[in-house]
């Protein structure tokens, strides 16, 4: 461990959950639950949230809790026999005391935690897999999460699955909102029985209700916050799809306050025959940012390059 960098194990007062708090040295911190190995805090050098967690998020197991990056695993949605997002982030992940050597660049401040189908999974998904998630926080704030999922089968079946980091990103209001990266592109609409369109605008912004997947979209998407000044680098690997969703004033008045952007393997389920591993990895940063008449501040490109 660097510096100042910690990682430490505490049971949280008001859930009574387990949890890893992750710090960095120049202030930046994680939280990720044991409980659907998911991460409810995000915190920047000046500790402030920049993910969304809902008034109304329960920390009771078996449900999910609403809000940071739930892992959709092994199904996204309800097209499929299992529940509503798949069961990982349903579940209590175990730390992964000696995951194998680490394929990806990621940082030293990091858990690693991992599932495994229980006989309990098994009865209604019935396909032995271990399922290893680092979540990673860089010395400049950055969050990283790499998912490597292999199947164990001792029977020589492959297995198909469909995966996302549902990841609610905390912004000031949905309407002052613009993704960036993903215009052009085909999507799914959830909204109309997934149908498949293609996006006209330059930029996706909100006014009503959306609930899409945007298809084979760019390895860098960005959230721009115009009324926060911040702007949100969405980077990923392994996973071509991106899920955007908001449900406008279906839910509470609180979720104006949130945008749901997340890296995802939707199209094309991963198929993975017996010995076989795949990884996906999402690393999302918040820079600040000014953008007026299509100018990014320096700062921003800058980082953007870097990254
Ligand atoms: O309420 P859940 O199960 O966490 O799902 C939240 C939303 O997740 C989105 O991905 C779905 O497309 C929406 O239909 C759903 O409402």
């Amino acid at each position: 461990m660097s510096g100042a960098a910690s990682v430490e194990r505490v049971k949280d007062r008001a859930t009574g959950l387990d949890k890893f708090v992750l710090r960095e040295a120049r202030g930046s911190s994680v939280e990720v639950y044991l409980y659907g190995g998911q991460v409810t805090f995000w915190k920047n050098n000046f500790g402030q949230q920049l993910l969304f967690v809902s008034n109304k998020a329960t920390f009771k197991p078996r449900k999910a809790v609403r809000g940071g990056i739930q892992i959709c695993f092994p199904q996204l949605g309800n097209h499929g026999v299992l529940e509503q997002h798949g069961f990982a982030r349903n579940r209590f992940w175990s730390v992964d005391e000696s995951p194998p050597p680490f394929p990806v660049a990621t940082s030293n401040c990091h858990i690693d935690l991992i599932l495994k189908s229980s006989p309990e999974d098994l009865k209604i998904w019935p396909h032995s897999y271990e399922f290893r998630l680092r979540v990673a926080l860089t010395p400049r704030g950055d969050l990283i999460l790499t998912s490597r999922i292999k199947n164990i089968s001792s029977d020589s079946k492959p297995f198909q699955f469909t995966f996302a980091y549902h990841t609610y990103f905390s912004v000031s209001d949905i309407s002052e909102v613009r993704v960036e990266g993903l215009e052009t592109l085909d999507y799914l609409d959830n909204l109309q029985s997934r149908k498949r369109f293609t996006e006209q605008g330059d930029a996706v912004v909100f006014e009503s209700e959306v609930d899409k997947v945007y298809l084979s979209a760019p390895p860098k998407v960005v959230v721009i916050d115009h009324e926060k000044k911040r702007t949100f680098v969405l980077r990923k690997e392994g996973l071509p799809d991106v899920v955007v969703w908001n449900p406008w004033d279906k839910k509470d008045e609180e979720y104006k306050s949130m945008l749901c952007v997340g890296a995802a393997a939707i199209e094309k389920p991963v198929t993975l025959k017996p010995g076989e591993e795949w990884i996906g990895k999402q690393e999302i940063s918040a820079v600040p940012s000014s953008y007026s008449s299509g100018q990014l501040d320096p700062e921003l490109i800058r980082r953007m390059h870097t990254i």
